[in-house]
């Protein structure tokens, strides 16, 4: 193993003790500093083989910093350290050309690998491309599972290599293909995305190469395709795996060749795009049943990211959740909070539509809860799990009933025609009402109807047409 000089610059005491020592262990030796300040005058002694800097520190900002250092001293490799794990910060460091970035808190194995890594690879960095430093971006996260997602995202953005982004349905995969774009060089360009699945097969090639006029019944005119529509900019080609053979064999000439023909034409056009595909299935099981070409798969391929399900990241679930709240409130429906139990109940749902599953019930509770605090059993209630009887007489009933008539709503249109919805609908709010006031008042009839303002003989002819046993009542909730 390289051994070599590390300098350390970060504000926190702790951080600097702990990273000195374990790289001490490993047999380096260590200098620190705790403010830009003093990593210059650390500098002026001479240069480390390896320089490791935190983000924000006390005199300012490590990233615009390492810009600095790495175009002076580009034989020293500078790792990030970043607390603020975005993609942001992943993208910044690598356009500083940081050698690598470590989201906190990262593990100091992790920490001794890269720099022995760093040490055995001292070289110019790749030359920093410059970018729109606070651009915001849409990307949330901080799980691991994201940070390995922003740390491909930042290495393909300054070059036109293919994409294949692999995840189920919801998960971001469109998001990551416009993050690409946006961040890149050819950002000023267009963003043209198709979708094999909702486009009839047989006019896959004529959409995605264009066609010219008679090309086939019912082409009047000539027609630009995705290809030429995107030049200049990025083609996200979105369920590549629903791609006919035919058209298959047809992009992978153009992949090949950077030139394809219109359908029905002779003239030849460059393909001036950037291609990110995306995929929800299996590709390669694709590949293996014949269905998918192996050639073509190669040529996507060429660098693999796999967005995680919601579920394999939960610890972003909550920071997602307030962020739809926050767009939500943006948009002009009314500011809500999440409570935390609320955050717990969402974190230990299953979510198998993924982000954008989580986007539509935040849409919804901004729309119709009533509170500007959101319960955990609104949530229970929107996503149908179980909740006590009590829960429905808090401020959250407006949210039980609606969730209960748009789900009547979406059901059999024989459910809706057989013209009893009222009285389904006023029982469903009865039921549990009446059974939660004799449940309070120990079965006793008299009592639950003062409560409610019922006369006693009103309750018991409701009692009997709701079927509800007042003796069975009087020991539950
Ligand atoms: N990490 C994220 N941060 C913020 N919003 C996200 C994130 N991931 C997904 N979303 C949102 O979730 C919704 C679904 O995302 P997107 O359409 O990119 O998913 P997809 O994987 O392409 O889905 P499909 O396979 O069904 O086309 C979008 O509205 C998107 O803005």
């Amino acid at each position: 193993m390289t051994n070599g000089e590390v300098l350390l610059v970060d504000d926190d005491d702790a951080v600097r003790v702990v990273v000195a020592q374990a790289l001490r262990r490993a047999g380096h030796r260590v200098r620190t500093a705790a403010t830009l300040a003093e990593l210059e005058r650390e500098l002026k002694l001479g240069a480390p083989d390896v320089l490791i800097t935190d983000v924000v520190l006390p005199d300012g900002d490590g990233i615009e910093n390492a810009t600095r250092l790495v175009a002076e001293r580009p034989d020293m490799p500078v790792i990030v350290l970043s607390a603020r794990n975005t993609l942001t910060t992943a993208v910044r460091a690598n356009e500083a050309g940081a050698y690598d970035y470590l989201p906190k808190p990262f593990d100091l194995e992790t920490l001794t690998r890269t720099v022995a890594k760093a040490l055995a690879r001292r070289g110019p960095a790749t030359p920093a491309a410059p970018g729109d430093d606070d651009q915001a971006l849409p990307l949330i996260g901080r799980s691991p599972a994201m940070q390995d997602v922003y740390r491909v995202i930042a290495r393909v953005v300054s070059n036109d290599l293919t994409v294949l982004v692999s995840g189920e349905s919801g998960t971001g995969k469109e998001l990551v293909a416009r993050a690409i774009h946006d961040l890149g060089p050819r950002r000023s360009g267009p963003f043209v995305a198709i979708n094999m699945a909702a486009i009839p097969r047989e006019l896959i090639e004529a959409e995605l190469f264009g066609h010219e006029r008679g090309a086939f019944t019912g082409a009047a005119q000539r027609n630009a395709g995705r290809f030429e529509q995107a030049a200049g900019g990025t083609l996200f080609l979105d369920e590549i795996g629903d791609m006919p053979i035919e058209a298959q064999t047809r992009l992978l000439r153009v992949l090949q060749q950077g030139e394809f023909t219109t359908v029905g034409g002779s003239r030849t056009i460059r393909a001036d795009v950037r291609i990110v595909a995306a995929t929800n299935r299996d590709l390669q099981q694709a590949v293996t049943g014949g269905a998918f070409r192996e050639d073509l798969y190669y040529r996507l391929n060429v660098v693999p990211m796999t967005l995680p399900a919601l579920r394999e990241r939960r610890q972003d679930i909550g920071l997602l959740a307030r962020h739809f709240l926050d767009r939500a409130a943006e948009a002009g429906l009314p500011r809500k909070t999440l409570d935390d139990d609320a955050v717990d109940v969402l974190e230990a749902h299953d979510w198998p539509g993924n982000v954008r599953e989580l986007e539509n019930l935040m849409r919804r509770l901004a729309a119709l809860s009533r509170d500007h605090r959101i319960s955990a059993d609104e949530i229970r209630i929107m996503l149908g799990e179980p909740i006590a009887a009590a829960a429905l007489a808090d401020p959250g009933i407006d949210v039980a009933v609606r969730a209960y008539i748009e789900r009547l709503a979406r059901s059999e249109p024989h459910v809706l025609e057989d013209g009893s919805l009222y009285d389904r609908i006023i029982a469903e709010v009865e039921r549990p009402l009446i059974e939660t006031m004799l449940a309070r008042f120990g079965g006793n009839q008299l009592r639950a109807a003062r409560a409610m303002g019922l006369n006693r003989n009103t309750l018991r002819k409701r009692l009997d047409l709701l079927g509800i046993d007042p003796a069975s009542r009087s020991n539950g909730r």
